[in-house]
């Protein structure tokens, strides 16, 4: 028989970053998701079905999660108005990179209906609790408001110990491998990231996180997932697609520089960052091959020739926003774009080979799509870089850069460590990110 998934509708009053942190902490998995550009909250708690989309390696990721969630919208009863489910979660970069021991519980990425799942607007707050029974939903609720009435702040003090970057040598062996290889014409771009580790001095909880995390004001989407344990951040600018009825949003994000202590020197960099050829050539690859992937699935896409400045709390970067109409399948437009070359490099294979065999450690989430994809027609995932796995007291933290002819390896360096500070500041406690 069928299975038949309700869901039951609460307006809450606003939740305070407290709260939010609280109900981290009471529920595994959860999911939080703070999309700047509508001024919009997620908050996913609990699971009522689950996907690992990379359980197997035979099967293309996305695949995996369209089939579990077109039987999930078969088994929805959907209303015609007002809030509905959503499903969440993160997919790995490249399922057929080595595995490592780093990405243990979120090796083979991971997906959730949430039981609960909180929007918060500027105008409103509003609870959609989903279950396979009404009384369930009912119950629900009500653990969510015992919850929040008893909320209380935990704030940890925790130090940094140990940052180590066993691979910085070969990281930028790698770079200079990649460079001649561009150059050889073996490939146009690829994208080579850093990993580093630090040591805690105590575990962060997911709330002590969010509380840090939150208060970020900068173009950057925040999320945080957590699952068994793991604890998978993002302060990402990047923006992989927004899926709307018949219409899709996309950001071409490439080419950085460093941004400056004033006003003024951020806006004269930002000139440099323009007229510079290597930028422009990096940042031109990802619009060409966004463009290009979108017009094979038959989209008619629209962007501006001129790239724009999209500054970020420690670098900015040459930016085209995209948008594509049409007909779509959100999962196969996921499959189609990732990575674009923004992650991965051009043409996509080789890159994606070179990075397997150079770049020497697991990326596993990082660099995937996370997001979430709603059964109304609408989703939105981002790019999730500028990352930091947490587990116990042990972080990585992950950033990575374009690599063309005309690259420097030191330049690369400085500028992966620029991506890397808002997370090392946040683990540190500090507070100075606008
Ligand atoms: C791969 C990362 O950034 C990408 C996104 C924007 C600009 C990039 C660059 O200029 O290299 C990268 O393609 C990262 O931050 O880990």
């Amino acid at each position: 028989m069928k299975t038949i998934l309700n869901y039951q509708i609460q307006v809450l009053p606003k939740l305070n970053v407290t709260q939010i942190g609280w109900l981290l902490d009471h529920f595994d998995p959860a999911f939080v998701f703070y999309d700047w550009e509508n001024a919009t909250l997620k908050l996913c708690l609990g699971a009522v079905a689950e996907c690992f989309p990379a359980a197997s390696q035979r099967q293309n990721q996305f695949v995996t999660v369209e089939k579990w969630y077109q039987e999930l919208k078969q088994q929805l009863k959907l209303k015609n108005s007002g809030p509905v489910p959503l499903v969440v979660g993160s997919f790995l970069f490249d399922p057929l990179q080595n595995k490592s021991a780093t990405w243990s519980k979120l090796a083979r990425g991971y997906f959730f209906l949430p039981q609960l799942t909180i929007y918060q607007t500027a105008e409103q707050t509003v609870a959609v609790s989903c279950a396979s029974d009404s009384v369930t939903c009912q119950q629900q609720l009500l653990q969510l408001q015992q919850l929040l009435g008893s909320a209380v702040t935990t704030t940890e003090s925790v130090g940094l110990i140990n940052v180590t970057e066993t691979q910085i040598a070969a990281w930028q062996r790698a770079v200079q491998t990649a460079i001649t290889a561009i150059q050889t014409k073996q490939l146009e771009k690829v994208v080579l990231a850093r990993m580093i580790t630090a040591g805690l001095t105590t575990r962060l909880t997911a709330a002590e996180i969010w509380q840090r995390l939150a208060p970020i004001k900068q173009q950057n989407y925040q999320f945080l997932l957590k699952y068994r344990e793991q604890i998978f951040i993002s302060l990402t600018p990047e923006k992989l697609v927004e899926f709307q009825p018949e219409q899709i949003r996309l950001d071409a994000l490439a080419g950085t520089i460093e941004r400056g202590t004033q006003k003024e020197q951020t806006q004269l960099l930002g000139q440099q960052l323009l007229q510079s050829t290597k930028n422009r050539q990096e940042h031109q690859i990802v619009v060409s091959a966004i463009t290009n992937r979108l017009t094979q699935l038959k989209l008619a896409v629209k962007h501006p020739t001129e790239p724009q400045i999209l500054v970020t709390g420690s670098v900015q970067h040459l930016y085209t926003p995209i948008t594509a109409k049409g007909k779509f399948d959100p999962l196969n437009i996921l499959a189609r774009l990732h990575p674009t070359p923004a992650l991965g490099g051009q043409p996509q294979q080789a890159a994606l080979e070179f990075i397997r065999k150079y770049e020497g450690w697991e990326r596993g989430l990082f660099g995937g799509p996370t997001g979430w994809l709603d059964f109304a027609g609408k989703g939105k995932f981002v790019v999730a870089i500028r990352s930091a796995l947490l587990d116990g007291q042990r972080a990585h933290l992950f950033a990575g850069a374009g690599i063309v002819a005309a690259s420097d390896y030191h330049q690369e360096t400085v500028e992966t460590q620029n991506k890397m500070q808002p997370m090392l500041n946040l683990l540190k406690g500090k507070n100075k990110y606008e």
